[in-house]
């Protein structure tokens, strides 16, 4: 995949570490909390399994940093691949059940291997395992929120995964260079660490010798240009094009990200919340936007719509320029097979997708009630078909737009 042709900053430079130490850098440094995800590929022998080793050294960084006053949530991969060996399989299998059932096994040996690993700084693991409706239903991430929250506050550091043995692919995160952005998001971490086998972002193919490290990308318009090819290894899901995804995701919202090789994990986790020790490690990226609330983030980035709604002019205008509800009579028509609750894109006139939102009715209860004035309608239908606080604009900024992009392609692969 490539993006775009624009000049890469950064990537152009003779020196690149001649570039001023952004402001990113400093504030991963200082993070109160930070989440750090690590990825399959940097926990794993060559020969396959787990590797303690790899795994100390993490934890040791980790323990380091959590003993310079910061909470830590680690987001750790590793379930499916240290499942194959005790099953016998050779690679990652395909088919997700075989998957499934490696990943039961393996992430009941990660966890030990974690638990004993961060004893040896006294400190407990909790392990959280999550699912798409763990973000997506309001009474689950607040349940999330709340675990995690309390989790913190003993001093536990939380390891999570996706929980691979019940999610189906149809509710499956997939990557979880994703999950760790939402899971940073939920926690209202102040810095996102991406731990990887690669040092960090390239211009294209880190084994071509023409490709140029990226040490800082200040916005979404700095990836135009960037090629990203397969991952090396053959237990990694995501690729590249799942962490910047995820750091688009992150940044999105607010949250500065470093993307860096758990090698460097020590470096990459240096400081702590009364340090503003920065580190010079792997590839910064600066936050772009605002926070939004957990439940509209995932909304924006990952969900997947049950049907669309199609809104005249005046209902486009009002729900996207004026941040108004979507009222059934500015609905020309819908589509899809959804309950009140489901996701929904909204589309212009035009048929393009102008927002996506939660919607309030049935599918079977629109064609009774579109196009028409909420005083027209019976006491039980009288409200809004999407809820202002419901719906978020999608294709408006840049930095959205370039973290679609990206997500398409990851769910390419899997
Ligand atoms: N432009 C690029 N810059 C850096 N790495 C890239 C790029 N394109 C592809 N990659 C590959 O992405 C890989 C990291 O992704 P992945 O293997 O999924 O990591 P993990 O297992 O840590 O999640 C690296 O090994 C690297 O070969
Ligand atoms: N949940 C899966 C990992 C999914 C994933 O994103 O893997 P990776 O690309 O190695 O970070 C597992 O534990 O095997």
């Amino acid at each position: 995949m490539t993006y775009p042709a624009v000049p890469v900053a950064g990537a152009t430079g003779s020196d690149p570490a001649a570039a001023s130490p952004p402001a990113a850098r400093a504030a991963i440094g200082a993070a109160r909390t930070i989440v750090v995800k690590v990825g399959s590929s940097s926990l794993t022998t060559s020969a396959g399994g787990l590797d303690p080793q790899r795994l100390d050294a993490l934890v040791d960084s980790l323990a380091a940093r959590a003993g310079a006053g910061s909470s830590v949530v680690l987001v750790s991969s590793g379930a499916i691949a240290a499942g194959l060996a005790p099953l016998g399989l050779k690679r990652r299998p395909r088919d997700l059940a075989t998957q499934q059932a490696a990943a039961s096994v393996g992430q009941q040996l990660l966890a030990q291997v974690y638990a004993g690993s961060f004893a040896r700084h006294g400190l407990r693991v909790g392990q959280v395992l999550l699912t798409t409706d763990d973000v997506v239903r309001r009474a689950h991430y607040r349940n999330a929120q709340r675990t995690f929250g309390k989790l913190l506050s003993f001093g536990v550091v939380p390891v999570v995964n996706e929980n691979d043995t019940v999610a189906t692919a149809e509710i499956r995160f997939g990557d979880n260079d994703r999950l760790a952005a939402l899971v940073a998001h939920l926690v209202g971490a102040e810095a996102l660490v991406l731990l990887s086998d690669i040092d960090s972002l390239y211009t294209g193919d880190p084994r071509d010798p023409s490709s140029v490290r990226i040490p800082d990308v200040g916005g979404p318009a700095d990836l135009s240009g960037i090629e990203i090819a397969a991952p090396s290894s053959d237990v990694s899901t995501g690729g590249m094009a799942s962490k910047l995804s995820a750091a688009l995701m992150a940044t999105g919202a607010g949250i500065p990200v470093l993307l860096a090789s758990a090698t460097d994990a020590g470096a990459a986790l240096a400081g702590g919340p009364s340090s503003h020790e920065i580190p010079s490690v792997g590839t910064s990226f600066a936050p772009a936007g605002r926070r939004t609330s957990a439940r509209l983030f995932w909304l924006r980035h990952a969900a997947t719509s049950s049907g669309s709604l199609v809104l005249d002019a005046g209902a486009v205008a009002a729900v996207v320029g004026r941040r108004k509800s979507l009222l059934p009579a500015g609905i020309l028509g819908a589509s899809g097979e959804f309950e009140s609750g489901d996701v929904v894109d909204l589309l212009g006139p035009d048929g393009i997708a102008v927002a996506r939102g939660f919607v309030g009715h049935d599918a079977a209860d629109l064609p009774g009630i579109i196009g028409r004035s909420l005083s027209d309608l019976p006491e039980e239908l009288r409200h809004e078909v999407v809820h202002a606080d419901d719906l978020i604009a999608v294709g408006g900024t840049r930095a959205a737009g370039a973290a679609e992009n990206v997500t398409t392609v990851v769910g390419g692969p899997r």
